[in-house]
């Protein structure tokens, strides 16, 4: 019953994929930690959008920065580092918020689901408890709290939510408690989702039925998702746009079904081509030649240059631009040379 009020109120003023109002904009962002000398660069240039009710991939092998850049929306930088360019949620600008202000972002406009439910959830409270602190942080009544916390358990398909408020996070298993968390997340109708490999720690079954889950409540909720993996198969399923990241930087972005059927990147394609079922029926499973690098110890120019099959002298010279190619953005001075 709830829902379906929220449904309504959400749908009003232009929700769900209609809505053009941007949920997430990091505008060239770079990070820093250290200084002078010392200084150890982390991100440069990092451009992500999310709109009102998208799903949109951050992809990327280990350390290419996917956690660092969904994490700066909640305001949480490394301690010690610096940033600049921009990052706003909804109208909220996040680099020049104060504490309150991000405290106050974190409760009603963005939420965050972990790789591991148990991590996220004080494991001596009750999951009734859980539920119900950040509606009732929003000024809800108790009693209007405890309904709204047994409605959005059972959207997620806990059975029983009656007995299930009451029992603590160690009576649930793993892909139960993460359905918990999603309830949690999506409790008080944030515009914004960013959900940072949050099924890499589920069993297959039951990844399947957590990233339906997501998307449902998603869609309902008309939020916008920030989808971090380093799972192909999962993002071509899961995104409606994806990025591809590289050593601290956004190496290509197009919509979903264009990436993965013509990547526009050196890098996107030896993505895919190591990855076995985003390739279809090629079953030739190429390893990546070298191992990723951080953007502190990548080479002049292009990062991807030293494990690059096209790589050429101009690609040491300088940082390619983001620029047309197809259906992507790509920053690479050879596109052609990897879709024709
Ligand atoms: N506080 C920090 N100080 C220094 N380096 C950091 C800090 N936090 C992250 N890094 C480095 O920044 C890079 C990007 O880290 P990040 O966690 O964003 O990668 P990721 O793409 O999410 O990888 P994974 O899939 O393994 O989580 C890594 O090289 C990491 O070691």
């Amino acid at each position: 019953m709830l829902a379906k009020k929220t449904l309504a109120r959400r749908e009003a003023p232009g929700g769900g994929a209609g809505d053009r109002r941007d949920a997430l904009r990091i505008s060239e962002l770079s990070l820093a930690v250290g200084t002078g000398e010392r200084a150890i660069p982390l991100l440069a240039g990092v451009t992500v959008r999310v709109g009102r009710g998208e799903t949109v991939g951050l992809v990327g092998e280990s350390g290419s920065g996917k956690s660092l850049t969904a994490r700066t929306a909640l305001g949480m930088l490394p301690r010690g580092a610096r940033a600049t360019g921009g990052v706003t949620v909804s109208d909220v600008d996040v680099l020049a918020a104060g504490r309150r202000e991000l405290r106050e972002l974190r409760r009603t406009r963005v939420s965050m689901i972990f790789q591991d439910p148990r991590a996220s959830i004080n494991p001596v409270r009750r999951i009734g408890d859980y539920l119900t602190e950040g509606l009732r942080a929003r000024g809800v009544p108790a009693r209007a709290a405890a309904e709204r916390a047994l409605d959005l358990l059972d959207q997620v398909g806990i059975r029983d939510p009656g007995g299930a408020v009451r029992r603590f996070p160690h009576e649930f298993s793993g892909g139960m408690l993460q359905r918990v968390v999603i309830a949690g997340a999506l409790s008080t109708e944030p515009e914004l989702l960013l959900a940072d490999e949050p099924t890499t720690a589920l069993d297959v079954t039951t990844q399947a039925e957590v990233v339906g889950l997501l998307k449902e409540m998603q869609r309902a909720h008309g939020t916008g998702m920030l989808f971090v993996t380093h799972d192909l198969d999962l993002a071509a399923a899961v995104c409606d746009r994806v990025y591809v990241m590289y050593a601290g930087r956004i190496v290509e972005e197009a919509a979903s079904a264009s990436l993965f059927g013509a990547p526009a990147h050196p890098y996107t394609r030896a993505l895919l081509e190591a990855s076995p079922s985003v390739h279809g029926d090629k079953v030739e499973i190429r390893a990546i030649r070298g191992r990723p690098r951080a953007l502190a110890e990548s080479p002049s120019g292009c990062s991807f240059r030293d494990r690059c099959p096209l790589a050429g002298d101009e690609c040491a010279e300088t940082v390619p631009d983001h620029r047309p190619h197809g259906t992507s953005l790509v920053a690479c001075l050879r596109p052609e040379q990897v879709t024709p």
